[in-house]
């Protein structure tokens, strides 16, 4: 099987769009009506290691498809546990989240003429493992994977007798099991682990999932999916892969949890990575007078596809980094705003290089208006905004000239959020009707992209004014230091501007499109040709829409 497994997979990726869920079965005779049942396997030791190459495999040949391999038919022997058995009657079929749709398998047909009898066969097993969708419809893989036999490494019908008599070595088994993670984005390493806690685990399986206090040093930790939704896809999927199992999923904000107090646990699941936190939990057992857990440590799944900035081994930051640049959430349409151009709003916090953004953006063709910019012409001698701003600040804000002297004005509004929302009441509706104009001459002059570069613009309730909100993100210590270097303020000063702003998780949740400067600027480029080709593609398909017949 392990030499199948990818051809397997990608012929499998040519027919489902969305969900494949493996159900394992060595030695399944397709080929006679009498022998095609569903019968519980005790787990053998190589399990294991096929589920971590099925999964590492997918990633490699069908990384858009949501493989799940089922254990539905694993059960520990009786006695071995003491729980259920593998001479327990086979149950009813298990509901699955996605019901299939079509049946596939590898099994080999002894000639054309059997291909009938097989599918049948085949529908009929899955209908006593799993509630099928009505008009359920069988594929047989295995025409596709003839090069394979041909090349001799497919084994023969005889090995295949053989390897059915000797006695696999089977895996040890436990009762009670628990692991811990942050499990953002369920991806084959997630799946990898969890399917072999699953496999060791005969009667419960805790999981501690990290919460908020335990994510704040996460990369992009903005874009993690929140706890209630990671704990939902959790358990969708293990009551899919497991369903009888009890599942506790328990909140961590320590790295310890349930597996330091939970007296009926017995063994824990680790990678390379975590069995020094295996170790330590082991260390905190024996302190609180608990028995030692059982430490079973799995391989680390290689991400084939990992780009210079990412981890070697599949993991969620990086599957967070390739979001940037890429649509998150659909813009809202808005009938009052005119199609053409199409506007960007660029936000983010003080530091968050939002301005080099805007300028990558406008070398790429778009119109950049600096919100910044217009809002320090609102303060002109003779503008609207002057005179008021110098009523309510007093006449200490200006320079020698009779100017607005910005940094002083700064200083007053940056450390008091109500004096700060006195002065944006003044000059945001300014600064608003600077930009529209600004819009509209790009209309006039035939412009297609506008970008609004205003770090405050979803404080401003500015969303209205665009067709899409872009967010810039950047942790909270590096944009101190970026604010701190180009702008001469003090750390505390710094801390004071950021704080006047929105979090970026709150930012992130109002964002259609979020983009990263963190690393080199190379990097930060190519999330801004990204967005900018997605982009294109959105503004083409819209116009379509609009204009059908153009
Ligand atoms: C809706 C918008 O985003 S419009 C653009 C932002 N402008 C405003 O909101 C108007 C009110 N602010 C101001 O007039 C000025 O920022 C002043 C007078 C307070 C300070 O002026 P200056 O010292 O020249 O600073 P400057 O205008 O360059 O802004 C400095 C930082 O303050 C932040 N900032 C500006 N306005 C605000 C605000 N209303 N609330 C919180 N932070 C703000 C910006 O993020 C900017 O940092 P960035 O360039 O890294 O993004």
């Amino acid at each position: 099987l392990p030499l199948r497994i990818a051809p397997v997979l990608s012929s499998a990726a040519q027919v489902v769009e969305r969900t494949l869920y493996v159900h394992l079965h060595p030695g399944l005779n397709l080929g006679s009506a009498g022998q095609a049942r569903p019968v519980y396997i005790p787990p053998a030791a190589d399990v294991s290691s096929l589920i971590s190459r099925l999964y590492s495999n997918a990633a490699d040949v069908c990384g858009h498809l949501d493989v799940r391999v089922l254990l539905t038919n694993f059960r520990a022997q009786q006695g071995l546990t003491g729980t259920r058995g593998t001479n327990d009657p086979f149950p009813s079929p298990q509901a699955l989240s996605h019901s299939p749709e079509v049946v596939l398998t590898d099994f080999p047909l002894q000639d054309p003429g059997q291909s009938s009898l097989v599918a049948q066969c085949l529908q009929r097993y899955a209908g006593c493992c799993y509630t099928c969708t009505p008009g359920l419809t069988s594929v047989l893989l295995h025409p596709q994977l003839k090069s394979l036999q041909k090349g001799g490494e497919r084994p023969e019908e005889e090995d295949l007798k053989q390897a059915g008599e000797t006695e696999p070595e089977l895996l040890q088994t436990y009762s009670d099991v628990v692991v811990g993670g942050t499990f953002d984005r369920l991806h084959g390493a997630h799946k990898t682990l969890l399917n072999i806690s699953c496999l060791l685990a005969n009667r419960r399986f805790v999981i501690g999932l990290c919460d908020t206090e335990l994510l704040k040093k996460k990369v992009l930790k903005e874009l993690i999916e929140p706890y209630d939704l990671r704990s939902e896809r959790l358990l969708e999927f293990l009551r899919d892969i497991k369903p009888y199992l009890q599942y506790e999923i328990v909140p961590l904000s320590e790295p310890f949890g349930p597996s330091i107090t939970d007296s009926e646990l017995q063994c824990i699941v680790v990678s390379e990575e975590t069995r020094k936190g295996g170790e330590a939990v082991n260390k905190r057992r024996l302190e609180n007078g608990l028995s030692e857990l059982v430490l079973h440590e799995i391989q680390v799944i290689k991400d084939a596809h990992h780009s210079e900035i990412e981890e070697e081994k599949i993991s969620s930051s990086s599957l967070r980094s390739r979001l940037l640049g890429t649509l998150l959430t659909p813009p809202k349409d808005n009938p009052l705003l005119p199609p053409v151009p199409y506007v960007i709003g660029l936000s983010g916090g003080s530091g968050s290089g939002k301005s080099s953004i805007a300028r990558r953006l406008e070398a790429l063709g778009a119109v950049c208006i600096d919100g910044d910019q217009l809002g320090h012409e609102t303060y002109r001698p003779g503008a609207v905004a002057y005179r008021r701003v110098v009523e309510e600040f007093g006449e200490d804000i200006l320079n020698e000239d009779k100017t607005i002297n910005r940094r002083a004005l700064g200083k007053k509004v940056f450390e008091n959020k109500e004096r700060l929302k006195t002065l944006t009441d003044i000059v945001w509706p300014e600064i608003a009707l600077l930009v529209k104009q600004n819009i509209q001459e790009a209309r006039e002059e035939g412009k297609q992209v506008c970008v609004v570069d205003a770090a405050v613009l979803l404080e401003a309730g500015w969303t209205d004014m665009v067709h899409e909100v872009w967010v810039t993100i950047i942790p909270e210590e590096e944009a101190v230091s970026r604010i701190t270097a180009r702008d001469g303020v003090s750390e505390e000063d710094a801390r004071r501007r950021l704080q006047s702003q929105w979090p970026n998780a709150q930012r992130v949740e109002h964002a259609n499109v979020v983009l990263c400067t963190l690393w080199d600027p190379d990097v930060t480029q190519r999330q801004v040709q990204k967005a900018w080709a997605l982009l294109q593609e959105r503004i083409r398909k819209s116009q379509e829409k609009s204009n059908p017949l153009s």
